[in-house]
């Protein structure tokens, strides 16, 4: 099966005024049809940049990326992916339902099709009957999984998260990685998804890359032998432990080699 994304010695220069910034440096790197694929490395690093390339957001300086075959360009007017932000992203005059409708609107959906994907993308991140409310009146973790169905609801095949649960207590976001992994589960999508944290980018991806500083490079790539069946106490398993060493020896000896 051919990648869905596929980066060859990609390369991204930012011409600054303080001169040039190397945020990505000869990154190779396949991602195939339904992997969960988690970008871990120091602040910095170029994980974004590497989501905005996949997204058609910013031009690589070298080397070649494909999504779907197209260019990044092709793929994002084709709505290959959705874009799931740190922050949520509501927008506070909108009602959650509002919000969800709103790349439906911008891709001219029917208004018979826009309720039935509202509806049920609500249900995929279990927020039915939160449809009128206003962001305001939900909470921080279930705002994310609102911005999580709105990414969704035009069913992009590719979902690109950057950091959506760094902002929430440790509690919300162990339930939010589960509900996250049954979603992913369910829908088969192949999912992009930046963390700062070793034990999420572990219980959550079938494939880690970790990341070393500027220029920013992959310093290892690890498949995961975990079972996709994921209950949270994996993370005291042997397996879960090993893997979570070998992430961290990567970080450790990207931060050396820079
Ligand atoms: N538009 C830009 N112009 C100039 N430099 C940029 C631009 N965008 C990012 N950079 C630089 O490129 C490098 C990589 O940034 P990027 O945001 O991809 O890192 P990151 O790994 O996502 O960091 P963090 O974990 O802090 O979010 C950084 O040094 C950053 O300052």
């Amino acid at each position: 099966m051919s990648p869905v994304i596929s980066a060859d010695t990609l390369n991204l220069t930012f011409r600054t005024n303080d001169g040039p910034v190397h945020a990505l440096k000869d990154v190779d790197l396949d991602i195939r049809k339904g992997e969960f694929v988690s970008f871990i490395g120091p602040s910095g690093c170029g994980k974004t940049t590497f989501l905005r390339c996949v997204a058609g957001l910013e031009t690589p300086t070298g080397g070649t990326l494909t999504v779907n075959g197209m260019s990044p360009d092709e793929a994002r007017r084709a709505r290959a992916y959705g874009y799931v932000f740190q922050a949520a992203g509501l927008y506070p005059w909108r009602t959650i339902g509002g919000n969800i409708r709103l790349p439906l609107e911008i891709m001219g959906f029917s208004e018979e099709e826009k309720r039935r994907r509202v509806k049920d993308t609500l249900a995929l991140v279990d927020l039915d009957g939160f449809e009128k409310k206003y962001p305001w009146q939900l909470s921080g973790g279930m705002q994310q999984r609102a911005s999580i169905a709105r990414a969704l609801s035009f069913d992009a095949e590719i979902l690109l998260m950057d950091e959506p649960f760094g902002a929430l207590d440790e509690i919300v976001r162990d339930r939010l990685n589960e509900e996250l992994l049954s979603l992913w589960g369910r829908t088969e999508k192949t999912m992009l998804f930046v963390t700062h944290s070793i034990p999420e980018a572990v219980y959550l991806s079938t494939k880690i890359v970790v990341m070393s500083p500027r220029p920013g490079r992959i310093s290892d790539v690890i498949d995961s032998p975990l079972p996709k069946e994921r209950p949270l106490d994996i993370r005291d398993s042997r397996e879960f432990i090993e893997i979570a060493h070998r992430v961290r020896d990567g970080l450790r000896a990207g931060m050396e080699a820079a």
